[in-house]
């Protein structure tokens, strides 16, 4: 059994506040810089690294980061999650998104069913569909192949499937497995749902409701919508809409579908891109091959994050080093940047993902914590981000840890040389630069043109985005979060924090209001 001890409790609490604090100016300047970086660097799945060399640690911290590791039972806690236990506190649950991408322990059975079994069997029923709609034996009214799918969904039943299909959009049409042309909806913004019909061939698209509940208001609005637009189109929506929820969700066995698929109350929406949820949409975009593929990469890092010695452990080691970063320097923010433009939504996955699990206030008990949790996540792709935030990252006020993620090859394989590199070359030259100038700074005479460097970064690296090494990114990270949530004793997954606003919308709809949320109602006529 493992003991759920809130964070200031544990020795190695007290042993991080006396640790000697790390210049990272200083250790990344000259030769010493050039050894971190070859030393500071952890193996990840699929042939990545993780790179550490100008964070703000030294040996030493390392040594007391294992200590913690080991007295909180961080790769104890995981192991009892992916045996079964029931992690999710908050609403009594399992969590299990790990078991839709392999096996990592134990048989978890529940009311008699494997669930393993049960993931896997509706990742086979998508994958038949798929094939089918492919090739032609699923057609729509007209007896026409589909050419376009359609997720409908929010939050995690939109986020993460977006994030992953934009990640390999390019490199499955250059591999000549892009099956479908994918679109997403998600705000309930009328502009959403009708920019995204007035630019897809709706007789030959499928549309995917995705909803774990089966009654988020936008979702559910947004599906009303599309099939309000397929009758005035004179299409029958049953032939063209597809449901993805849980079994015991409202949206379950309606015959208003032409097919329906899976997930369950064991997946949180921000994990579920592994579920049904992403399977559906990625199998129908690219080809089940594909998604098997992306789930072989994240099942690799869900080994790797069994490890107990943290310098083998990748997102065991960037989620401590994480904690020591918000709880022991203060930096209550992290930005991703990825030099990748396949990655443009990748940071708003991670958004939602760190920000939703780790964002809490009171442990896995309900009891208040006497210290800070999650950091604020934002990001944007490299370069861009370059030319717009990166002043304030560079010579503002707040310091922001940064993880930087970079690929050696692009996915297209597109490029040319001007003045003598390649664009690819250039993307690379650019984040290598940054870490360093973020690391190292500069001197000036002139303040204004001075820049005092010590600010830290780690980098991910691979050789480039597929589908294994976007698989491993995608379980690197839940698991990080998953990680930090263990040493902060808060339960990362539920969202309670989600649900005042909603209730207060429904309110205002009923015309139930008082106070400030009346006056609000009339500014906006609603
Ligand atoms: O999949 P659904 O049940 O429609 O939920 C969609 C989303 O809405 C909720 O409000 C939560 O904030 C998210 O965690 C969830 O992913």
């Amino acid at each position: 059994m493992v003991n759920w001890t809130n964070f200031d409790a544990l020795d190695s609490y007290q042993a991080l506040k006396n640790v000697d604090a790390v210049n990272v100016r200083e250790v990344m300047s000259g030769e010493s810089g050039a050894q971190r970086v070859k030393k500071y660097s952890v193996p990840m799945a699929e042939g990545m690294a993780y790179n550490y060399a100008a964070k703000a640690v030294d040996d030493d911290i390392l040594a007391v980061l294992q200590k913690l590791s080991d007295e909180a039972q961080l790769t104890e806690k995981y192991e009892e999650l992916y045996n079964g236990a029931v992690i999710n506190t908050g609403e009594k649950r399992l969590v299990l998104h790990q078991l839709c991408r392999g096996q990592l322990g134990k048989d978890v059975v529940v009311d008699g069913v494997n669930k393993r079994e049960f993931y896997q069997a509706q990742q086979d029923r998508i994958a038949k569909f798929a094939n089918d709609v492919h090739a032609g034996k699923i057609v729509n009214g007209k007896g026409e192949k589909f050419t376009t799918v359609v997720q409908i969904g929010i939050g995690g039943s939109d986020l993460g499937p977006r994030a992953l299909y934009l990640a390999l959009e390019n490199w499955a049409k250059t591999n000549h497995t892009l099956k479908m042309q994918a679109a997403f909806i998600s705000n309930v913004d009328p502009d959403d749902a009708s920019a995204v019909l007035n630019n897809i061939d709706v007789e030959h698209a499928l549309f995917i409701v995705v909803s774990k509940s089966g009654t988020t208001l936008e979702t559910l609005t947004n599906a009303a919508f599309v099939e309000d637009a397929l009758k005035k189109a004179g299409v029958d929506p049953s032939k063209h809409m597809l449901a993805c929820t849980s079994e015991t969700s409202p949206l379950a066995n309606n015959d208003k579908f032409l097919d329906s698929f899976y997930m369950d109350d064991y997946i949180g929406g921000r994990y579920s891109s592994s579920s049904a949820v992403g399977c559906c949409v990625l199998s129908l975009a690219f080809g089940p091959e594909v998604f098997a593929r992306l789930m072989a990469g994240a099942h690799a890092a869900d080994e790797t994050a069994k490890e107990k010695d943290i310098l083998k452990n990748p997102s065991l080691l960037d989620a401590l080093i994480g904690v020591y970063e918000r709880n022991f320097l203060d930096y209550a923010t992290t930005a991703v940047l990825p030099y990748s433009q396949a990655l443009s939504r990748f940071p708003a996955h991670l958004q939602q993902l760190d920000m939703e699990s780790n964002g809490k206030s009171v442990n896995r008990f309900g009891e208040k914590v006497n210290y800070v949790t999650g950091p604020i996540i934002f990001g944007e792709p490299g370069t861009n981000g370059q030319h717009s935030f990166y002043q304030l990252l560079h010579q503002g006020k707040t310091i922001v840890p940064l993880q930087f993620i970079g690929f050696k090859d692009s996915q297209i394989g597109n490029d040319v040389v001007i003045e003598g590199s390649t664009s690819q070359k250039k993307l690379d030259a650019n984040v290598a630069a940054q870490i360093v100038a973020f690391a190292c700074g500069k001197d000036d005479e002139n303040p204004n043109k001075n820049f005092d460097g010590g600010r830290p970064s780690s980098i991910i690296i691979g050789q480039q985005l597929n589908p294994e090494t976007l698989g491993a990114l995608l379980a690197h990270f839940e698991n990080k979060v998953m990680f930090q949530g263990f040493v902060w004793n808060i339960n990362s997954f539920d969202q309670e924090g989600v649900q005042l606003g909603k209730v207060l919308a429904k309110r205002v709809l009923a015309h139930d209001t008082d106070g400030a949320l009346a006056v609000y109602s009339d500014l906006l006529e609603i």
